[in-house]
């Protein structure tokens, strides 16, 4: 979020010199007489460049007892409020700071008074309450992260009890500036996959660099970080798009569970993705997909004499080797409408 230069407020609030020496404590005594105005501190030398201060990772479970049926999500919060003044750093003044404490009590006000929906109309809340209590904030940004419970399926689904289900972890980061529009980011990251056979990564550069020889066949394996935004807060629904995203990079790696799909390259495999995701989902603008290519590499037995290579031809051995790895990403988006 760029900042104007109007935003910046360098001179101590004349308010401030009317209160009295005798009305503070030895400490607070000492703080303002240690307070440097902002011209005698850096004599116009520097400015801030960016700031912003905030509580990081509340941690808090939403459950909802609807009779004997029982909803639960639990998330870590962040919130970062950007003040309009800069009084805070440059000269100490904390008059308009809105302590991290209390953030992290409004976290728990708010789950408690608007329940938590979703992460993202959650953020919207948060970053709305602090735009709209606060009249010195000029932005909040409310960062949700969503721990992956899972309902038990127990023959049936339980009423009551959950399992921890890592495939992916869910995030969003939702923004307000004031005077602007909501932004929303979703992501999602760590998830984590790999198929046997059809992949291959052939036909590449060949020069007096290259080692790696075509591979008609290979292991591929990544761990896919995901995010992406939306045209408006209004018209999503964020819980389904989600598992949109979720289950478009599953099919375009996976394919058929009897034939699996081809890729030719991590490159086309992430494209073929972030295709399904900009078709199913009309309010999303863009997407970003990042996926390190996890190298299990082919063992050379050669130099082994064959009568302890030779095994069942069923067993194949790989070196999983976590670095380095390839990293290969893209952001998909619409283009603008032409007007023809
Ligand atoms: O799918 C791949 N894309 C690459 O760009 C690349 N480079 C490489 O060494 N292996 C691979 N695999």
């Amino acid at each position: 979020m760029p900042w104007t230069s109007s935003n910046r407020i360098y001179a101590k609030p004349s308010n401030t010199s009317s209160v009295q020496d005798e009305d503070m404590g030895p400490a607070n005594r000492r703080r303002a007489q240690a307070a440097p105005t902002a011209a005698a501190d850096s004599n116009g030398r520097f400015e801030l460049s960016d700031h912003g201060y905030g509580k990081n990772s509340v941690k808090l479970l939403h459950v909802h007892r609807d009779g004997d049926f029982h909803t639960i999500r639990e998330f870590e919060v962040s919130t970062e409020l950007k003040l309009a003044s800069e009084s805070a750093y440059v000269v100490g003044d904390n008059k308009e700071v809105v302590a991290t404490d209390s953030q992290k009590n409004t976290i728990y006000l708010l789950a408690k008074k608007y329940g938590v929906k979703t992460p993202e109309e959650f953020g919207a809340v948060v970053v709305n309450h602090f735009l709209y209590t606060y009249k010195q904030v000029a932005e909040a940004k409310c960062h949700v992260l969503e721990y992956p419970w899972e309902r038990l399926q127990a023959g049936a689904p339980h009423n009551h009890a959950f399992v921890y289900s890592p495939t992916a972890t869910r995030w969003c980061q939702v923004s307000q500036a004031r005077h602007e529009a909501v932004i929303v980011k979703s992501g999602l990251s760590g998830l984590r996959v790999l198929k046997t056979t059809q992949s291959a990564f052939v036909d590449f550069v060949q020069d007096e660099y290259t080692t790696l020889t075509d591979a008609a066949e290979r292991i591929f394996s990544t761990v896919v970080e995901a995010e992406w935004t939306y045209e408006s807060m209004r018209s999503a629904d964020f819980d389904d798009a989600w598992l949109t995203v979720k289950d478009a990079i599953l099919d375009k790696f996976a394919g058929p569970p009897d034939t699996g799909v081809y890729s030719p390259s991590v490159q086309h495999t992430l494209y073929q993705a972030e295709k399904v995701v900009l078709e199913k989902v009309p309010e999303i603008t863009w997407v970003k997909m990042t996926m390190p290519n996890k190298h299990y590499l082919n063992i050379d037995m050669s130099k082994f004499p064959a009568n302890v290579t030779k095994g069942d031809p069923k067993h194949q051995i790989y070196q999983p080797t976590d670095k380095p790895a390839g990293l290969i990403y893209a952001q998909l988006r619409r283009r603008p409408r032409s007007k023809l």
